[in-house]
């Protein structure tokens, strides 16, 4: 693991393990049963894909250690509103607050203002999270193979499963992608940004991509910022895409959302 993936992953268990004490699970899985149902993730994007556009899941995103502040006048529930004007199929709200300055609240007040599926986006390592992450309004969740061993990714795939949510499974290189073809989840992100090198490189995806099974939905991952750029994954057999910063820095939110979008 990279050090910084090393970093994020300790201070994430003692997250989680005083969450644990906070609010212990069988309270959670109370506030999780009474949400409304998961809004369908997966079902939206293959929607989208079936009408012959582009599926984007937009990202509400503050900060990231590899760019620094992307947003000043940062506010998730305008920022997502804006995606959903602009065309965005989902949302994905960053809930890691000492990296990304995320909140679970955040996912609270965009559920409660747009009506697209949502994401967790964190760092998933315990199936607690999963419910944590119901409970708190998400649809789906993002979890990452290179922090999990298969054990815990299929813990946190079975936990999502019974609260009828969506997996997320994200991949950097081929080997994770054969851990990946394993589990049942159907979406597979492939993430441009090394996380080792916070390099990023649309390559990433465009190599990857022919090894992916037949009958997954892939998603494209990080560093997509022009109609080019998706027109690239686009001739990769990639029409999903996962796109933050170049959406969240401009001042014109939905007219950047919809530019993206034009084919
Ligand atoms: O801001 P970008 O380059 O458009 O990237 C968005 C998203 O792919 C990126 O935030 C991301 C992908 N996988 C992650 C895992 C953890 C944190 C963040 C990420």
């Amino acid at each position: 693991m990279s050090d910084l993936l090393t970093r994020i992953t300790t201070y994430k268990r003692e997250e989680i393990a005083e969450a644990k004490r906070q609010r212990p699970l069988a309270a959670l899985r109370e506030r999780a049963a009474n949400m409304a149902p998961p809004r369908g993730f997966l079902a939206a994007i293959e929607q989208r894909q079936r009408q012959g556009e582009y599926a984007l899941i937009a990202e509400v995103k503050k900060k990231s250690p590899s760019k620094g502040l992307i947003r000043a006048d940062f506010d998730p529930a305008e920022l997502a509103r804006a995606y959903e004007a602009g065309g965005a199929t989902c949302v994905s709200v960053l809930t890691d607050g000492p990296s990304f300055d995320g909140s679970l609240v955040h996912l609270d007040v965009v559920r409660t203002t747009v009506g697209l599926p949502l994401l967790r986006k964190d760092f998933m390592l315990d199936p607690y999270q999963v419910v944590e992450s119901r409970a708190w309004g998400a649809d789906a969740i993002l979890l990452m193979l290179s922090t999990v061993d298969d054990d815990t990714a299929l813990a946190i795939e079975d936990a999502a499963r019974e609260f009828g949510m969506d997996v997320l499974v994200e991949v950097h290189d081929g080997e994770e992608l054969e851990r990946a073809a394993r589990l049942r989840s159907r979406l597979i992100g492939i993430n441009n940004r090394d996380l080792k090198t916070m390099e990023t490189s649309l390559a990433t995806a465009e190599n990857l991509a022919p090894q992916v099974p037949e009958g997954k939905v892939i998603v494209g991952e990080s560093g997509l910022r022009t109609p080019e750029d998706l027109k690239r994954m686009a001739a990769a057999g990639i029409t999903a895409f996962l796109v933050g910063e170049s959406l969240a820095r401009v001042p014109d939110v939905e007219s950047a959302t919809r530019a993206l979008l034009a084919q």
